[in-house]
């Protein structure tokens, strides 16, 4: 079973180091063995080393450093690479110490740039977390040399050339089979030039301790142990009344499938409060929500309605609505309720002008994608994309009893300071309806517990595994929810 999996910027991976060599004293001579022993044995699940012509190209920095450990482990296996190196005079302090105690092996030092051309398999630990400039020069001839060789390349920690923080290529970077992340996924791994320059990430236990994390990827592992339980001995009071508000006359099947995802995922009674238009279509669909229905005005709800929410704990709202004043106001009066608020689709646009509605008291949990995200904060789409984790710490930061998740093919959840990373991509869900589906599990699994950042982790992991086996292109909704029940099972055993 995969392990817990951890993120990080740069800069605070490199505070976990210090606090974890200055407060724990673990040496960092210790890290960076466990990094090379970890390291190697991954190397090995993907690719057999033996007879193959190795090249381990280390740089002045400790990322260097790891790469002459590496080296000094494969040894013990009959293992002997060549190695690039930088002027000795130029080595960290540890990479020093790496670099005499591989005194007495006589490993290949490569001299000529043009040599890296020839190696089977070439292990990069050019640069990892202290990149701090662009790459020019005798740096940027090798990674060029390297990228153009054709061997197997294998990153340690991160591609060198991409800025650990920002992902953004420093002039040049690496392009990688295989990046090998120590202790956690640092974000610019996720982002900009990053996103493309691995082929495939994976990360390694490097003896960081576990309880220094807070921020996390979103795996399995972690939703087997976030998952709510659901005891025998519960009635449907137990999981919560909620309420869902949306539909329109042009769009009456998002809050079909937002109303089907949420009985699907374990609500207890689910209440769809939809304009008197779309009542015929709607309930002919859905028999087990019970219907509220309302007045309705050009296939919109009448606008100056003002319902009754005292019966329910939870209340989701947004789904096909339409933009237009009735989802406004609709919007306001959920928002200035006592109630748990899930805030989708037209919703998030109904906030545009009107951010102070989500300083609440009570928690509300907002869905946006990259475009209803630019509703929520000052940046353009372009923008977002190009920073998503820190436009989401700000608006979390902001909105204390918000949890955002901003959903693309990455989802980034964040809630307080902390921030969860879904890096799951899977176009089955590339699809209009499938936010509504997403809306749908996360109301159902906040009917099941309080811990609202737990039921909504697990809501974004069995939403992006819920597509049928089939073709990514052909997948619809309703299969996509049918799929739900498997899901819960898998994470249930
Ligand atoms: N003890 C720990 O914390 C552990 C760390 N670990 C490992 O260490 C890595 C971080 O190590 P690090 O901090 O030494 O940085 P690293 O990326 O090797 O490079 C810094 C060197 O590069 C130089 N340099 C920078 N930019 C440059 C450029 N554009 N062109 C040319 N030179 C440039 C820079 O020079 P300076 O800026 O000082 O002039 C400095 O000499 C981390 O990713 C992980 O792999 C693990 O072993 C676990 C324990
Ligand atoms: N390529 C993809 N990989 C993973 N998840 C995706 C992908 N494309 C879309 N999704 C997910 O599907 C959902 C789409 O939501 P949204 O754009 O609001 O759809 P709609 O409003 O049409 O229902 C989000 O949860 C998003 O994360
Ligand atoms: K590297």
């Amino acid at each position: 079973m995969k392990k817990i999996e951890y993120l990080q910027t740069g800069q605070t991976a490199r505070l976990l180091d210090h606090k974890t060599i200055e407060e724990y004293k673990i040496p960092s001579l210790i890290l960076m063995e466990h990094a090379a022993i970890e390291s190697i044995r991954e190397i090995k699940n993907h690719i057999c080393m033996n007879q193959k012509k190795i090249c381990i190209a280390c740089g002045p920095g400790n990322n260097g450093g790891d790469g002459l450990a590496i080296a000094r482990n494969l040894i013990k296996e009959n293992i002997y690479p060549s190695l690039l190196i930088p002027k000795i005079e130029k080595m960290s302090k540890d990479e020093k110490i790496q670099w005499d105690s591989l005194s007495c092996f006589d490993l290949e030092i490569v001299t000529d740039i043009n040599d890296l051309k020839h190696f089977d398999i070439c292990i990069d630990c050019l640069f990892g977390n202290g990149l701090s400039r662009d790459i020019t020069g005798y740096y940027q001839n090798v990674i060029e040399t390297i990228n153009q060789s054709g061997s197997y390349v294998i990153s340690i920690d991160i591609p060198s050339g991409i800025h650990a923080t920002t992902g953004k290529s420093m002039n040049c970077h690496i392009v990688s089979d295989l990046t090998i992340a120590l202790d956690c996924y640092k974000e610019g791994l996720f982002i900009n030039d990053g996103l493309t320059a691995s082929k495939k990430c994976i990360s390694v236990d490097i003896g960081i301790p576990h309880d220094l994390h807070s921020n996390f990827m979103i795996n399995e592992t972690l939703v087997k142990q976030y998952l709510p339980p659901r005891p025998s001995h519960s009635h449907k009071g137990t999981y919560k009344k909620a309420l869902m508000i949306g539909g329109s006359q042009s769009m009456h099947g998002a809050l079909y499938y937002s109303a089907k995802a949420c009985y699907r995922s374990g609500i207890g009674t689910l209440t769809c409060m939809i304009p008197e238009c779309i009542y015929p279509i709607f309930a002919s669909k859905i028999s087990f929500a019970m219907n509220k229905v309302m007045p309705c005005e050009n296939g919109y709800f009448k606008e100056g309605i003002v319902p009754d929410l005292q019966p329910y704990s939870l209340i989701s709202i947004g789904n096909g609505m339409s933009l237009n004043k009735s989802t406004i106001q609709m919007v306001q009066h959920v928002l200035h309720s006592d109630k748990t608020v899930i805030l989708d689709a037209d919703a998030l646009w109904a906030c545009k002008d009107h951010k102070e509605w989500l300083n609440r008291k009570e928690t509300t949990i907002l869905l946006p994608h990259i475009k209803e995200m630019t509703y929520l904060c000052d940046a353009s789409i372009s923008q977002i994309l190009s920073n998503p984790f820190e436009i989401v710490k700000d608006f979390c930061r902001n909105h204390p009893n918000c949890i955002l998740v901003l959903k693309s093919s990455l989802s980034i959840i964040g809630y307080k300071d902390k921030i969860y990373l879904l890096n799951q991509p899977n176009s089955a869900l590339a699809k209009g309806g499938s936010g509504d589906i997403l809306c749908g599990i996360v109301t159902g699994l906040c009917g099941q517990t309080n811990d609202y950042e737990k039921a909504v982790v697990c809501a974004t992991y069995i939403h992006n595994q819920s597509v049928p086996n089939l073709d990514a292109a052909c997948c619809l909704p309703d299969e996509c929810i049918d799929t739900i029940p498997e899901i819960f099972k898998k994470l249930r055993t």
